[in-house]
C-alpha cells in the first residue's frame, strides 16, 4: 500500500529554509515575463495552501540605515526595500542586491495574489517568507500583495489592458512612472502564526521569540 509522505509543517519549512539561506530550487524557478513586468517567479511544483514558498531574502537593517540608504538609490531600486515593524521598531529588508535569491523577483498582485508575506522569527532575527493562500499549480506565477495603492505598474496595466494593441513593445512612461514611484515600500508583512495553519506544530524557539514581538499585524505604511 502506497503511503503518503506527511507534509512538513509550513513554518518548520520557513525556519530551515531561512536558517540555511537557500530557496525551493526544485519547485520554484525565474522567468523573463516581458518587458513591462520584467521577471517573475513561476511554480514548478504545486503548493499546498498554507504552504511556505519563497524568502524575501537580502540584508536585515534598521530604520535610520534604510533612510539613509533609500537617499542614495536609484528610486527604482528602492522598491526593494521592505520595511516591516518588529519589537517596536521600524526594519527592512534591503534586497536591492542582485544575489541570485527568488523573494525579491516576486511582483505584485493586488487583486489576485496566491501568497502572502508573513514575518517569522528564528535565531532571534526577523525573515520575511511567503507563504501560499491558496493551493498554487504548477506552472503559476507567485505573487503577492504589495500593500498601498499607488504602484504606478498597477494603474499601467489597467491602462495596457485597454488599449487595442497588448503587444510587447517598450513603454517609455515605465521608466518615467518609476521614477516617480514612492521612495518608500509600503508593502504589508504580517506574522505567520500556528493558528494561520492547523497543520502547523509550533516550534518552540519561534513561539518563544513570537511571543516577545507584537501580535497585531505589520502593516506597513
Ligand atoms: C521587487 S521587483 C520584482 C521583480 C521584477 N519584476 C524584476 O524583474 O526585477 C518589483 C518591480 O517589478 C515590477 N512589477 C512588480 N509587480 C508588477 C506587476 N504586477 N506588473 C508590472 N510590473 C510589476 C515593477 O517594475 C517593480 O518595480
Amino acid at each position: 500500500m502506497a503511503t503518503r509522505r506527511r507534509r512538513k509543517p509550513p513554518l518548520q519549512d520557513a525556519i530551515e529554509y531561512a536558517a540555511r539561506g537557500v530557496d525551493k530550487m526544485a519547485e520554484l524557478e525565474v522567468e523573463y515575463i516581458n518587458s513591462f513586468k520584467g521577471r517573475g517567479v513561476f511554480a514548478k511544483a504545486h503548493f499546498s495552501k498554507g504552504d511556505f514558498v519563497v524568502e524575501y531574502r537580502g540584508q536585515l537593517i534598521n530604520h535610520e540605515e534604510s533612510v539613509r540608504r533609500r537617499k542614495t538609490y536609484h528610486r527604482a531600486c528602492t522598491v526593494f526595500m521592505f520595511d516591516f515593524q518588529w519589537k517596536e521598531k521600524t526594519w527592512c529588508i534591503d534586497a536591492t542586491q542582485e544575489d541570485g535569491s527568488f523573494g525579491r523577483l516576486v511582483n505584485d498582485d493586488h487583486k489576485r495574489p496566491n501568497c502572502k508575506m508573513k514575518r517569522i522569527i528564528t535565531e532571534a532575527k526577523p525573515h520575511l517568507c511567503l507563504f501560499a493562500l491558496r493551493d498554487i499549480q504548477t506552472g503559476e506565477e507567485i505573487t503577492y500583495n504589495y500593500g498601498g495603492n499607488d504602484w504606478p505598474w498597477r494603474k499601467q496595466a489597467e491602462e495596457q489592458s485597454c488599449a487595442a494593441d497588448p503587444c510587447d513593445t517598450e513603454d517609455p512612461r515605465t521608466a518615467e512612472k518609476m521614477a516617480e514611484s514612492p521612495s518608500s515600500s509600503v508593502m504589508q508583512a504580517e506574522e505567520q502564526s500556528c493558528a494561520a495553519d492547523p497543520c502547523d506544530t509550533e516550534d518552540p524557539r519561534t513561539a518563544e521569540k513570537m511571543a516577545e514581538s507584537p501580535s497585531s499585524c505589520h502593516a506597513v505604511q
